[in-house]
């Protein structure tokens, strides 16, 4: 319940924001932000389970400081455009609701009123079946209710669209119950691993000749790197509960951002080690991640692995590539751009990469959204030069990626955002799973190994769906 004083305070800034959505003759979006007690954001994953269902998001970031759950959506933002312009559409959206946005309580970075979702890999490759057709080649969603986990501290926003002609009290009834359904009594997970009744690993003769086709054409100068990836499928006796999913990610995945996206009955859920973009005020970070090998069995093969990564040359080549092309994007748009000279690893729970973070500072006039546009897709997901090998996957690669690679997160009124490259993922279909991996190829590539590359970065999905893993 809502407390007296506090009833009285939100009813006149409703009132306000009535008034407010008369004078200027435009809808306004009110987002009420509180300070609320700890819980447990993925709780609220399954409580609006059915009252949301197919418009819930999830989000944390590796150190699980950073949390968002929202449900439901208040406005969806969508486009099919083929160009940059599915950046900058919904950019120029969200900055013209900007005008006309209300928030009354105490906002703090990543509360209040915020978009969350993401964009596909190639807007202008034909897709043929209608595993995607949920997502767009960008969209969005504005939800009714989210909760915001930030270092210690925990909010509730629950946002509204205010009409001119809408209710004050049915508006407040509306806060009200809102309210009262983010504080009922939290449950326990009941849902059991549903059992896996088929697993089809498709296509790996023509994606070991593809590979063997890239290498040769790299010799032949026609492109430096194309990344490239496969698909497997899972089937399930049961619909597959997307929270266990997540829980079973987040306990093994420490070091990865978990994101989950539903649209209708899909759901896409990763768990990437891979930053795209952050932007928070003025200051932008990136990384570069390309160049893989397996994690040891204990400490000093661990060890030996990675001090062989940091000097094989077919691997520092994938990665320099990627380092290259992140710098120019950034000196486009940035200032004060830093970044390392040499690699350091990164290591997950079951595989070490080559790691160099980057920095820099807004400069006047870009944005989050530029700052995506001018990355996407990195060469650590799509190759280098970038226009050669797009179409070398478009043309070659037999799969349909839909938003796997692509950008994914969120952004808020003050444009600080995040997003990150959804890799090591899966698009959860009701019964059945896709999960999806792919590596990089340059020109000492040799396709059996790469495959064993995507073995081991199907792994943790395999594990969190409850699959087998893969022979
Ligand atoms: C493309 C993926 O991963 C990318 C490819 C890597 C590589 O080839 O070494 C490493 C990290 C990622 O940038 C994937 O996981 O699907
Ligand atoms: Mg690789």
């Amino acid at each position: 319940m809502i407390t007296l004083h506090k009833e009285e305070t939100l009813k006149n800034e409703i009132l306000h924001v009535l008034n407010e959505a008369k004078k200027k003759k435009h809808p306004i979006i009110f987002s009420y932000v509180t300070k609320v007690a700890q819980t447990d954001p993925l709780q609220i994953f399954s409580i609006f389970a059915s009252l949301h269902k197919g418009k819930r998001f999830f989000w944390s970031t590796p150190e699980q400081n950073f949390i968002l759950c929202g449900v439901g959506t208040e406005m969806t933002l969508t486009n099919d455009q083929d160009s940059v312009h599915r950046f900058y559409t919904i950019e120029a959206i969200w900055n013209e609701w900007k005008h006309y946005t209300h928030v009354f309580g105490q906002k703090d970075y990543g509360s209040g009123p915020m978009l969350f979702g993401g964009f596909s890999f190639d807007p202008k490759k034909e897709n043929k079946s209608s595993k995607w057709s949920e997502f767009s080649s960008a969209r969005f969603h504005l939800p009714c209710l989210m909760v915001t986990k930030h270092d210690e501290e925990m909010y509730l926003t629950i946002n509204k669209i205010v009409h001119r002609d809408d209710k004050l009290e049915e508006l407040f009834q509306h806060f009200e119950s809102y309210q009262n359904m983010f504080k009922r009594n939290y449950i326990p997970y009941k849902e059991k691993n549903p059992s896996q009744q088929d697993k089809k690993i498709y296509y790996q003769e023509k994606w070991l000749q593809t590979v063997q086709k890239a290498t040769e054409l790299i010799k032949a100068n026609r492109f430096e790197k194309v990344v490239l990836a496969r698909e497997v499928l899972l089937s399930f006796d049961q619909p597959i509960p997307i929270n266990l999913v997540l829980n079973k990610l987040k306990k093994t995945l420490s070091t990865s951002y978990l994101f989950a996206f539903e649209v209708g009955k899909k759901c896409f859920v990763g768990a990437t080690p891979e930053r795209l973009v952050k932007k928070k005020g003025i200051q932008v970070f990136s990384t570069c991640l390309a160049g893989s090998i397996k994690r040891g069995k204990n400490k000093i093969e661990d060890d030996l692995l990675g001090e062989q990564l940091l000097h094989d040359p077919k691997n520092l080549l994938e990665h320099e590539i990627v380092v290259r092309m992140i710098k120019n994007a950034f000196e486009k748009c940035c200032d004060e751009v830093e970044t390392k000279d040499s690699p350091t690893l990164l290591k997950t729970q079951n595989i070490q990469h080559l790691y160099t973070p980057i920095k820099g500072k807004i400069k006047n006039g870009f944005s989050l959204m530029d700052v995506v546009e001018k990355l996407h897709p990195t060469p650590a997901l799509g190759g280098y030069p970038k226009k050669e090998a797009l179409q070398f996957i478009r043309d070659e690669e037999p799969m349909e990626r839909g938003w796997y690679a692509a950008p994914i997160g969120w952004i808020d009124l003050e444009d600080n955002g995040e997003f990150v490259v959804a890799i090591r993922s899966t698009l959860i279909d009701h019964r059945q799973a896709y999960l999806f991996a792919g590596c990089g190829i340059v020109q000492d590539s040799i396709p059996e190994e790469e495959w064993k590359e995507t073995e081991i970065k199907l792994g943790p999905m395999l594990y969190a769906l409850g699959g087998t893993k893969d022979e």
